[in-house]
């Protein structure tokens, strides 16, 4: 009986003592410290003349000190157990002045909602800072708080309470004075078309109206600074054009608005100014007509290949298009499908004539069309990166963790992550350098 206990007393110490080890090595890391440390390296090689200009905008106080809120190379690097390090927002410097709605436009995963998740103080930026009407969002998160209303992508809302019980609720939190709640709630209620649904409880409230009191919410104690993350998700062009409205007379009145949306509509009625994020990068920053101009300018010409073409008929379409073209660019080629884009100064009569002579030669083009490129088209433009790098990433991951022999990421040893800077042609360098510890999965506030 004394050996037994004896021996069961040693494993429980045992286990103890692993256990101890383990949260320790957490805290502090095994051999060195647990800071990720991210260093961007060459950074102006690649970057978009507009936004350059804003980042030195942003650095210049004399012409920034009338913008609301000012991100100042703002990054988040997430690590998780299971991804490594990921690079999702990268150096972000954009200045928001007073009474401009800006856009911040990508596709899934470009790093929107993790900047606005940074602007509320929801998760803590790996570096850089923001300043929301001067305070800082890294030392005086309270007071950036105060000057600001958040629209989450998701709505935040309480199945069981009724949209009236929604705005009092928030606005006790935000401190609106007691006996002021009840005025408050019922302008929000008349401003954002609520009243028939005051006294509903929300989980009876469809997708879009759901959203119109989650855009309701964001505007309790009048902020200066309003973030609407996707806020006419799920609603019918009505409704949406109801809530255009009320987002234009918010600015009207002098409120600086961030909005993130896959419409390029909504963007062309709504923005002041807007950037596209590929990557957690600002690829391009400016007005419509600007990107417009100077991305999307002239024509798109697209030809559908007969299912037959070989890569010599191909071959030959190419070099037809370029002597008639001598401009145009090949923005995309795959399987059988071709887009060139052609500047303005071809007429258009001339696009259409080369067309049809291409179509009665002998060459396999099955069909054409002709287009003005559009908003989409600079978005498209920019955004398929994102995609393509996302998986260079990872198989360059994968290489790694096979070349150690051994599973990705799932060991405390000292790693290097290297991160590849998306759209550029330089491999960079950020880099997460340091011990492995254990995160919980999807561990994202580090
Ligand atoms: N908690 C997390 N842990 C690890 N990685 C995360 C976490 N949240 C987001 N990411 C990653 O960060 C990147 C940016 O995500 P984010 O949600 O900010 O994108 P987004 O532009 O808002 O996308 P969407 O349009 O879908 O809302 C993505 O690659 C995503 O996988």
């Amino acid at each position: 009986m004394a050996v037994i206990g004896f021996l069961s007393f040693g494993i429980t110490l045992l286990l103890e003592f692993r256990r101890y080890r383990k949260v320790h090595s957490k805290m502090e890391g095994r051999g060195g410290t647990v800071e990720a440390s991210v260093d961007v390296l060459l950074r102006n090689d690649d970057q978009d003349s507009d936004v350059r200009r804003e980042i030195q905008r942003v650095h210049n106080s004399s012409r920034s000190e009338s913008d609301i809120v000012r991100l100042e190379h703002l990054t988040k690097v997430y690590k998780s157990r299971k991804q490594g390090a990921q690079l999702a927002v990268d150096h972000l410097c954009i200045g928001v002045p007073n009474g401009e709605c800006f856009g911040l436009l990508g596709v899934n995963g470009a790093g929107k909602t993790t900047t606005f998740r940074m602007l509320t103080g929801d998760l803590r930026p790996t570096r850089g800072d923001a300043f929301i009407a001067s305070k800082s969002v890294q030392t005086d998160l309270a007071n950036a708080q105060r000057r600001l209303g958040y629209c989450p992508q998701f709505d935040a809302l309480f199945d069981e309470l009724t949209a009236r019980e929604h705005l009092t609720l928030y606005a006790k939190l935000r401190g609106v004075p007691p006996e002021t709640v009840g005025e408050v709630v019922d302008w929000l209620l008349t401003r954002l078309d609520l009243m028939s649904y005051a006294d509903k409880v929300s989980s009876t409230f469809s997708g879009g109206t759901k959203r119109k009191l989650s855009t309701a919410q964001a505007l309790i104690g009048n902020p200066d600074l309003i973030l609407l993350d996707e806020p006419t998700t799920g609603m019918d062009p009505r409704s949406r054009r109801f809530l255009w409205d009320v987002i234009l007379g918010l600015t009207n009145a002098g409120k600086s608005i961030i909005l993130t949306s896959h419409s390029m509509e909504e963007c062309e009625v709504l923005c002041t100014r807007l950037a596209i994020m590929v990557n957690g990068r600002l690829r391009c920053l400016g007005s419509t007509q600007h990107l417009k101009n100077k991305y999307g300018d002239g024509y798109s010409l697209r030809l559908r290949l007969k299912a037959d073409a070989t890569n010599a008929t191909k071959d030959a379409v190419c070099e037809y298009i370029q002597k008639h073209f001598c401009d145009a660019t090949l923005k995309e080629l795959h399987y059988g499908y071709m887009h060139y884009e052609v500047t303005s100064s071809v007429p258009l009569s001339r696009i259409f004539a080369a067309a049809e002579r291409c179509m009665r030669d002998d060459l396999p083009i099955e069909s054409y069309s002709i287009s003005q490129n559009t908003l989409d088209n600079v978005f498209v433009g920019f955004v398929k990166f994102q995609g393509e790098l996302a998986a260079a990433d990872e198989l360059e991951r994968k290489a790694v963790s096979a070349s150690q022999n051994r599973p990705f990421l799932h060991d405390d040893s000292v790693e290097l992550t290297r991160l590849r800077r998306p759209g550029s042609e330089s491999d960079i360098a950020a880099v997460y350098e340091g011990p492995r510890f254990d995160f919980n999965e999807d561990d994202d506030d580090n």
